[in-house]
């Protein structure tokens, strides 16, 4: 009431449109506090009923630790609020190159036809940090890479990778095609999974001494469907490693019939960075410059920082909370897409809180467990030899 109060007389000294009442509330909360939350908001602090306006509610992840407590969550903020209400926010929706995934792919009459099993033969989704989890041992112990960014930030990305074409840019019909992705994914074998904790983790005075709990993963998703039928998506991600980045590496077959011997090359490959510095590039085969009919492996690079010079990048938060003030869902997870991520990852979640499966130990400042580079071979990524790549000057 206390709150319902000040908010009022906030609204009244700052509407420059009287009786309208907007209240968006913010909630970065422990999951467990979040239905006490909601109840007080829904019953002291919804905008005033005679006045226009609206009460919207952004939900910071983690939204639940399995499927049952996502599905518990969802039903008691499911009975305070419309899911029109509700804006499950992940950030990585809110990046920019995320953002042009769907521009890419269907503005541009390039990739229409290569996007597909015909041409396409993995694609990696990585993330890497090269910092542990210091500070942040206690709420990571709980939740583990997987929860904290594979289930959520690896795998919207995913969505927007893999999913067919939207009938329009509407939101419901964008996380409708989302949602259909997410159905058509397998279990998960256990054989395409490496799991890794690097040493010193559990010296973190927070994190217990026995922690099962992997800070990486190797985790190889298989779409059943028409167009991704065999071509793994491997998401990889890990903390204290050699280096921070988060990219999505699209890479194709070996061309048939290959008169040139490309493969020495190494595949074409087509590289969206995330981050850090903002960049597309295309590794691709072109005739070494000079007298000799030889190939070398180049690329067409689009790097943002030198493309578009004096152009800012909005933050992925400055950009996702705008989106709630203008009320466009598009780029917030909806209930059933967030049911559909977690019946892929709680069985192997679940197996790895049991114990069942261990994460083996790897050295910060490494690449991680080599299995997982082994994992990545078997499922078909040739990694290119020799490239080097040369930064444009200005
Ligand atoms: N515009 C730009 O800024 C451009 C920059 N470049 C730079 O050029 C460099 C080379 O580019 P690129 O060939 O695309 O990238 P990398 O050589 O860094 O990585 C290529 C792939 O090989 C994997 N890999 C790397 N080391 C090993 C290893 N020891 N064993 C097994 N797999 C491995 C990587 O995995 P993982 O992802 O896990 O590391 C990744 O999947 C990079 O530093 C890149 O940033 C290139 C083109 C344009
Ligand atoms: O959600 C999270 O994301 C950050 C990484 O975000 P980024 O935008 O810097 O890639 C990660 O460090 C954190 O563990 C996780 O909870």
């Amino acid at each position: 009431m206390l709150l319902n109060k000040e908010i009022s007389e906030h609204e009244s000294s700052k509407n420059s449109q009287p009786g309208t009442s907007r209240r968006l509330f913010y909630l970065a909360l422990p999951p467990s506090v979040y239905p006490s939350v909601c109840k007080m908001i829904r019953n002291y602090c919804m905008n005033q009923s005679d006045l226009t306006g609206w009460t919207r509610i952004v939900v910071e992840k983690p939204f639940g630790k399995d499927l049952s407590s996502a599905e518990e969550l969802s039903n008691q903020l499911g009975e305070l609020f419309d899911e029109q209400q509700l804006y499950r926010i992940d950030h990585y929706l809110g990046k920019e190159l995320v953002q042009n995934l769907l521009v890419l792919r269907f503005a541009n009459r390039f990739f229409l036809p290569l996007w597909n099993r015909d041409n396409i033969d993995n694609i990696q989704i990585v993330f890497r940090e090269d910092f542990g989890t210091e500070g942040r041992g206690g709420y990571f112990d709980e939740y583990g890479i997987i929860r904290d960014i594979i289930q959520n930030h690896l795998l919207q990305v995913l969505c927007l990778v893999a999913m067919e074409k939207p009938v329009s840019l509407k939101p419901e019909h964008i996380r409708d095609e989302k949602v259909k992705v997410l159905q058509s994914v397998l279990p998960i074998s256990l054989e395409e999974v490496v799991l890794g904790q690097y040493e010193g983790y559990k010296d973190d005075p927070t994190v217990s001494d026995s922690s099962n709990t992997p800070t990486f993963a190797t985790v190889v998703l298989h779409i059943h469907n028409e167009r991704w039928e065999g071509v793994p998506f491997i998401l990889k991600a890990g903390k204290a490693l050699n280096s921070r980045k988060a990219e999505i590496r699209v890479q194709f077959k070996d061309v048939p019939g290959d008169i040139f011997k490309c493969k020495k090359q190494g595949r074409n490959e087509f590289v969206i960075r995330l981050q850090p510095l903002e960049a597309m590039y295309m590794k691709l085969t072109v005739k070494k410059p000079g007298l000799e009919m030889s190939t070398i492996q180049s690329e067409l690079d689009l790097s943002y920082g030198q493309r578009y010079q004096g152009i800012a990048i909005p933050e992925a938060y400055e950009r996702l909370i705008l989106d709630t003030i203008r009320g466009d869902q598009q780029h917030f997870v909806r209930r059933d897409e967030l049911k559909a991520a977690w019946e892929i990852f709680t069985p192997l979640l679940h197996r790895i809180d049991d114990g069942e499966l261990k994460p083996l130990p790897y050295k910060p400042g490494s690449r991680g467990p080599e299995q997982a580079d082994e994992l990545l071979a078997r499922a078909g990524y040739v990694q290119t030899h020799g490239y080097i790549w040369i930064p444009p000057t200005l």
